[in-house]
Formats: C-alpha cells, structure tokens, sequence
C-alpha cells in the first residue's frame, strides 16, 4: 500500500525548507524529497560563496588605493589562488553543514527521501520506485544555469557557478557570457584578483539596470575591473589547444575559461508537471496564483526559483512560508509581497528597489539625482563612483522607487525599502536627520533634488517643522 502523507515537500532548499519548519510546527505529516547535494543554492553555489570570493577580492583590490592614503608597502601583497578558492570552500562547507545538521534535526529517516521525484497525480509523487499519496505537494525545486548547445560544447573549458568554487585555483583568462547579476558580481570579483577577464551581454546595459542613467555609469565604473562588450549575443567556441574563442562583432578574445552566466531556467524537467491537469506554456510552466503560490485550484503549490518570479533568497523563503501556511490553514489567503529589493555586491553595489524606472509614467514621476561626488565620507574614503536615483509621485511625493550604484548601496536600499513599505512621502524622508559625515547624505540629497524636480513648494524645510 502507497505511503500516505499530509504533504509532499519536492526540494530541499530555501523555499522547501522554510514551509517544511512552518509545516511540522502545525504537526504536519511531511515527506521532503531531494535530487543531488544537500544544503541550497544559496549556500552551496550561490549566494554564500559568491559573497566570499568577493570579499577577498575587495580587500585585495584596496591595495591600489592605499597609496594615496600614503601606505607604502602593499605591492608586496599577492594572490594565493589555490588558498584563496580554499577560503571560499571552507565558508561554504561551514553553511551547507549547518543547514544540513539542522533540517535533519527536525526529520526521521523516514522523512527525508534522495531522490528525483515525479508528481503522478496531483495527490501523488513518486520517488525511487515508490508512490506516496498526500493531501498537498510543495514544488520547491529551485533553478540551473541555462547552458546551450555551444556552451556545452566546450568541455572543461566551461565553468558555470555550479562548478566554479570547486576550481583548485583561478584561471590566467575568463571570458564572463551574461553580464546579470551572476556575471557582474563574479566577473569584478575575477578581475579584481587579477585575472584578465571580458564580459559579455546581449543586452544593452549591464546587471539588468532598468534605469539608463545608473547603468552607463555602473558599466563605466565595474569596465574599470573587467573589459565590458554589450548588446552583442556572442557563442564561444573551442579551439585545438583547448582555449576558447569570442568572436563579438569586431572583437575577439581568446581566454582559458569562460563563465556561463545566461541565466537561470527551473528545475521541471522530469517532474510530472504535465500529470497535473493543467495547462502548461510554451516552457512547460503552469500558471500560479503568485499571492498563494497555488497552482489553479489544485493543493499543489509553486515556490521559490522554480516559478521564475522572484529568484531572490528572502523570497523563496516568503514563498515556502506562504504555502505553508495556505496548506495548514485549507484556504487560499492571499498575501501581499514585500517592497521588491535586489542588490548586486558589485563595487560600487547596485541595488533596486521599489517600482522598476521602466515601468514608471515619465509625466507623473519625479526623479531625484545624486552623486558621491560631492559627499565629504566618500571624499575621505576614495570612494567617488557613486549614484543614486530616486522615484516619486509628482502630485502626492509618494516615494515609488529608487536605482542605486554606491558604496554601501545595500543599507541604503533597506532603508529605502522601509520607507516605501512605510507608503512615506519624500518630504516625510527627509524628517529624519542625516548625520554628518556620511555615506547616507548622498541620499538625502537624492531626495532634495526629487523634492526640488517635483515642482512642490513647502511651507518649511523638511525636518524643520515649526512646532
Ligand atoms: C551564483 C548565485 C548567487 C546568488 N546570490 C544571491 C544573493 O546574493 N542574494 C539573493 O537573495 N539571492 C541570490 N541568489 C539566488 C538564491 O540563491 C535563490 O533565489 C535561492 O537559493 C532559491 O532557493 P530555492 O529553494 O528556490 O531553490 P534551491 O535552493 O535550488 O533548492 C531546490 C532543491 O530542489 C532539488 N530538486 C530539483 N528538482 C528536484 C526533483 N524533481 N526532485 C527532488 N528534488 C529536486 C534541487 O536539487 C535543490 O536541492 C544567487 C544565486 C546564484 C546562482
Ligand atoms: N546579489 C544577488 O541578489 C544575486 C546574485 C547572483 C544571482 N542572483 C540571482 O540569480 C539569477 C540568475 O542570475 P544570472 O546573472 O545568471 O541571470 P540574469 O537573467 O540576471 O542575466 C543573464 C544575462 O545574460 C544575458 N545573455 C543571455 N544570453 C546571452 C548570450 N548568448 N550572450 C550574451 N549575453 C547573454 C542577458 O542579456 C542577461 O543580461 C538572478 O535573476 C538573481 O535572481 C542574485
């Protein structure tokens, strides 16, 4: 007889591991079934190790800058690539323990299935040979770098970032295909360690900046670490002597090693989507109810990278939870999604927040402009590459948005991101003090030069209201 369970949890990542904690606290009967290693994207290949090598690269690049501050000595200092890759590993493998020690903490043996499952019913997964029946399933099954046929072509000569933290050592030459965030993050990171790296992108514009003015300068600033060639889609190929060859319009490289970093495509092959009764698109995708992440009427549920909406950690985790909880509760409660943030950890970061410059009315939007240029912390610090932009609603100063290229970008877009959250006006923004020096008063003046655009005319200066 089938084993019977109340849900289905497919991938065991950072969606599928969030509703697994929030289902076993209501006393949920689970099973989680997971293909290949434990312990998430983000830990294993993404976020987490990404963050480590550029880290190292960070602190080696400021050698550069340190003369001028009149520190003499650091031509000395030098890249230790095997030790360097070796660092990065060691961090990782410190988080993937610790997410693995845990969820199996909370799991029997019993529980916790290796291997790929498939749904034969919307009411029945099989896995390894064996059928469970369940109330629920919870498709948590993440996402794969896209690789096609030429990139796959090129044998070892091709990393993605899948395998790239397993290298021994960093290459001489790296030629990064897709200047997204994957590209741009690791493509600095490289340069900044001294490997002669040439991006790439079709697009236009690199990091997926929507907002024209941020991304000329950003491709400006990170074209000083790594060679930037965009809005040409380029193939590489392989050559006898095992390197590999870009041609871009007029320019071609040869390079050692090239960086997939196309994009992302969800983990749906082989999972039975089709058995559920549903239509599914040109990509094999059913359509879902992104407030309840439920898939028609049917208890299966769609979350984290696998549904391609918000391929971002906090979001899978808001996922998984929000299925979760429709699962424990038998409804289909829609909840509304946090502010939209995303920072690359490039040098200078570039963050987004809010509404998108390209989705906003040019006739209605008021638009603020700041640079780092004129901030005394960043002067002090040698940190001039700086912008931000910010977005408001000219009639009612309702902040909508901002894109930002800067130093510590990360905080300032959390702050932005409370503000919109907050529905705040750029006037009430600017009740809260800036201190003096630092990095933040680039933003407020971002948010004066808003006000100033909107063409309103205050009673009093923001902050200074008589009382
Ligand atoms: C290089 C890189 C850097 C990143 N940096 C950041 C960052 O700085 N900040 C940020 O917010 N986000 C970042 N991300 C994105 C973030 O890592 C993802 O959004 C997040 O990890 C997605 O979690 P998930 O649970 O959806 O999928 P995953 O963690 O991928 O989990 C899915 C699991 O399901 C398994 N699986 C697949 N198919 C099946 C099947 N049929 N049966 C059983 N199991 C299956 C997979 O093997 C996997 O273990 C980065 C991603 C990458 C690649
Ligand atoms: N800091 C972060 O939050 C962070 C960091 C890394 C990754 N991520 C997540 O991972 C996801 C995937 O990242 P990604 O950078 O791989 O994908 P992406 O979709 O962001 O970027 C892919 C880029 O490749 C380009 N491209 C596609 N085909 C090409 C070709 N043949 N030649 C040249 N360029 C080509 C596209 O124009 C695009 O700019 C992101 O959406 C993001 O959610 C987040």
């Amino acid at each position: 007889m089938a084993r019977k369970v109340d849900v289905a949890i497919i991938g065991a990542g950072s969606a599928g591991v969030t509703a697994l904690y929030t289902l076993l606290r209501a006393k949920k009967s689970v099973v989680l079934i997971n293909s290949g290693p434990e312990g998430t994207t983000c830990a294993r290949v993404g976020c987490m190790p990404s963050k480590a090598l550029i880290e190292t690269a960070s602190l080696y690049h400021n050698r550069g800058r340190q003369e001028m501050f009149g520190l003499r000595g650091t031509e000395h200092l030098s890249v230790d690539g095997p030790a360097v890759m070796a660092r990065v590993r060691a961090i990782r493998d410190q988080l993937v323990g610790g997410f693995i020690t845990r969820t199996h903490k909370h799991l029997d043996e019993t529980q916790f299935i290796d291997g790929h499952a498939k749904i034969l019913a919307p009411d029945c997964v099989e896995v390894n040979g064996e059928k469970i029946t369940c109330d629920a399933i919870l498709i948590a099954t993440g996402s794969a770098p896209i690789l096609p046929p030429p990139f796959r072509a090129l044998g070892d000569a091709l990393l993605t970032t899948d395998t790239l933290f397993e290298e021994p050592d960093l290459p001489k030459s790296l030629a990064v295909v897709g200047l997204g965030v994957i590209g741009c993050e690791i493509g600095q990171a490289m340069g900044r360690l001294g490997v002669e790296v040439h991006g790439f992108d079709a697009a236009p514009v690199i990091a997926g900046i929507k907002d024209p003015v941020v991304a000329e300068a950003a491709a400006e600033w990170l074209g000083r670490d790594m060679a930037i060639t965009t809005g040409t889609l380029v193939e590489p190929r392989r050559e006898a002597d095992g390197s590999v060859t870009i041609q871009a319009g007029e320019k071609s490289v040869t390079v050692e090693r090239v960086l997939a970093s196309i994009g992302r495509r969800p983990n749906i092959d082989g999972l039975g989507l089709e058995n559920l009764g549903v239509a599914l698109d040109d990509h094999g995708m059913p359509a879902y109810d992104p407030e309840t992440l439920q898939i028609g009427d049917l208890p299966v549920y769609f979350t984290g990278d696998v549904n391609a909406d918000r391929p971002l950690l906090h979001e899978a985790k808001d996922e998984g939870k929000i299925a979760a909880l429709n699962i424990i509760a038998g409804t289909r409660t829609a909840f509304r999604r946090r502010v939209p943030l995303g920072v690359a950890f490039t040098a200078p970061q570039i963050a987004t927040v809010g509404a998108g410059f390209d989705t906003l009315d040019p006739e209605v939007t008021a638009v603020g402009k700041a640079s780092a240029q004129n901030n005394g912390r960043s002067k002090v610090k040698a940190e001039l590459a700086g912008m931000i932009r910010i977005y408001a609603d000219k009639s009612s100063l309702k902040l909508l948005g901002a894109t930002l290229a800067i130093s510590d970008g990360e905080h300032m877009a959390h702050w932005l991101a409370l503000a919109i959250e907050q529905g705040m006006t750029i006037d009430a923004c600017l009740e809260t003090p800036f201190y003096h020096p630092v990095l933040e008063e680039t933003l407020q003046d971002a948010l004066m030069d808003c006000l100033a655009n909107s063409g309103h005319k205050l009673p009093h200066p923001p902050g200074l209201t008589p009382v």
